[in-house]
């Protein structure tokens, strides 16, 4: 039988749900503040369900407090701000107050069903529904872990609705297939999905192929170009490594955000338009404000709502689910037609190495090891994977700061390695792109050597 955790300062709304959980087979236990919830050992419990004001600490620090149990926040301040703010600090999800009784079994069955979908059909009362209204199918992303299941619930209360979103996370892991499943799952999922990397396109370019040209509006010109927002009209547009946006182009999209107005280059006149935004970065966007590279107004306007996906260093066991995922997919593709299987050692150095092109990576290295590997097993040095720097970080894993480690042993592989390689040599022999490269460089300060 789950156990739930009720934390609700109002005695009556903590008794109905109570009683409301109990009806329905679950056991509960209550509490009235933070510090009495503290008394209990949060690991005894499958959910926690909790109100946010409450005397004394706030009821998102549960958040952090229990760090392997989901916790459900109930508000009564139906506004989105409170939910928001309860779902970035890593809520499972939210509940308005007053609640539905029926929309709070059906969610309280959703994430048990979420984080133990062995035994949720222990008793018919329990059972999820089969409304499929709001499953989000996430089928495309692969993870189990903790982090991923608060990700992919985060994703899918906002789906539906039409706010703009910042995606945040290194690089490869996995911001564009978020942009993707989200517009999949939202309204304007039959409506064109424009993805535009902000980072690959001329800066001279940039503005007359978001926002479009008139002929004759410069040199060049020589048709009109419709521009890739309106191409987005009534659909979602992406834009992905929008830190790299010239400010001039980042004054202009703040304009057609806020007005959902558009006015090509070389124009006069405006046009209606109706676009969901989706914006993703991997660089820090508040320290490029602070450094004048980016608008703030820019940045307030985008980051209504911030999703972040982590490291695949940081999400356990996904490492080895996504490997096995991707060596069936592509060994299909490869069209590979024994089953190939990666031997103990393989399976402890994938779980090992700290993955700095996080998923994108880990595909070239499966796909990699398909190609090299003789016969059914996939050894470790199919893999590609330099042991010595993935035993020297498990070394630095174990003993100091892992940013640390991950920094020195970059910066040792590339000094190493940087005078006899191309760029793209480089990069190929660590198993990421060269975009991955070129950010490792300057988040880590191992500027390219220009001889
Ligand atoms: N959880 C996952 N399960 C399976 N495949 C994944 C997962 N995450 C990412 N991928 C795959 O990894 C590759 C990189 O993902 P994606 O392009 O979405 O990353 P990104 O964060 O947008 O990278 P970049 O910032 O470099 O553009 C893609 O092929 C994607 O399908």
């Amino acid at each position: 039988m789950y156990k739930i955790l009720i934390v609700e300062d109002e005695s009556i709304i903590r008794s109905t749900l109570a009683r409301l959980l109990e009806r329905n087979k679950f056991q509960t236990s209550q509490a009235e503040n933070v510090d009495q919830a503290c008394e209990y050992n949060f690991d005894d419990f499958d959910l926690i369900i909790s109100d946010v004001r409450m005397p004394g600490r706030l009821g998102t620090e549960l958040i952090n407090l229990a760090s392997n149990t989901p916790v459900l926040i109930m508000t009564s301040f139906a506004s989105m701000r409170a939910a928001i703010d309860a779902i970035k600090l890593g809520a499972i999800d939210y509940i308005a107050k007053p609640f539905d009784h029926q929309e709070m079994i059906e969610c309280v069955n959703k994430i048990l069903q979420d984080f133990k979908p062995q035994t949720i059909s222990e008793s018919p009362k329990t059972k999820p529904s089969p409304k499929p209204s709001n499953e989000f199918n996430f089928s495309d992303f692969i993870g189990s872990s903790q982090v991923m299941k608060t990700f992919y619930r985060q994703c899918e209360r906002v789906a539906k609705t039409d706010v703009t979103i910042l995606i945040t996370g290194e690089s490869g892991t996995g911001k564009e297939l978020a942009a993707r499943a989200i517009a999949l799952h939202s309204n304007r999922n039959e409506k064109p999905f424009v993805s535009v990397n902000c980072a690959a396109i001329a800066q001279s370019l940039i503005e007359s192929e978001l926002f479009g040209h008139e002929k004759g509006a410069f040199t060049g010109a020589v048709n009109t170009n419709e521009g890739l927002i309106l191409a987005a009209n009534h659909g979602t547009l992406f834009l992905d490594e929008i830190g790299e946006l010239p400010l001039e182009a980042q004054a202009r999209l703040l304009r057609v955000m806020q007005e959902q107005e558009i006015r090509k280059v070389g124009s006069s006149i405006s046009k209606k338009i109706n676009v969901r935004f989706l914006c993703a970065t991997h660089r820090n966007l508040k320290k490029l404000v602070e450094q004048g590279l980016f608008r703030e107004d820019l940045y307030y306007r985008i980051q209504v709502i911030e999703l972040h996906l982590s490291s695949l260093k940081d999400r356990g066991n996904d490492v080895i689910e996504i490997a096995q995922y991707l060596l069936k997919k592509h060994s299909k593709k490869l069209n590979i037609l024994v089953d190939k299987t990666f031997t103990t050692d393989s399976l402890s150095i994938l779980r090992q190495y700290p993955w700095p092109g996080n998923v994108r990576e880990l595909e070239n290295a499966v796909q990699r090891s398909l190609i090299l590997s003789n016969g059914v097993n996939i050894e470790p040095v199919d893999l590609g994977i330099d042991y010595e720097f993935s035993e020297l970080d498990q070394t630095a894993m174990d003993t100091q700061d892992l940013d640390f480690s991950e920094k020195e042993i970059f910066t040792q592989y590339v000094m190493t390695y940087q005078n006899n390689l191309s760029e793209t040599q480089l990069a190929q022999q660590m198993g990421v792109s060269r975009k991955c490269l070129w950010e490792r460089r300057q988040r880590f300060d191992v500027p390219r050597n220009k001889n």
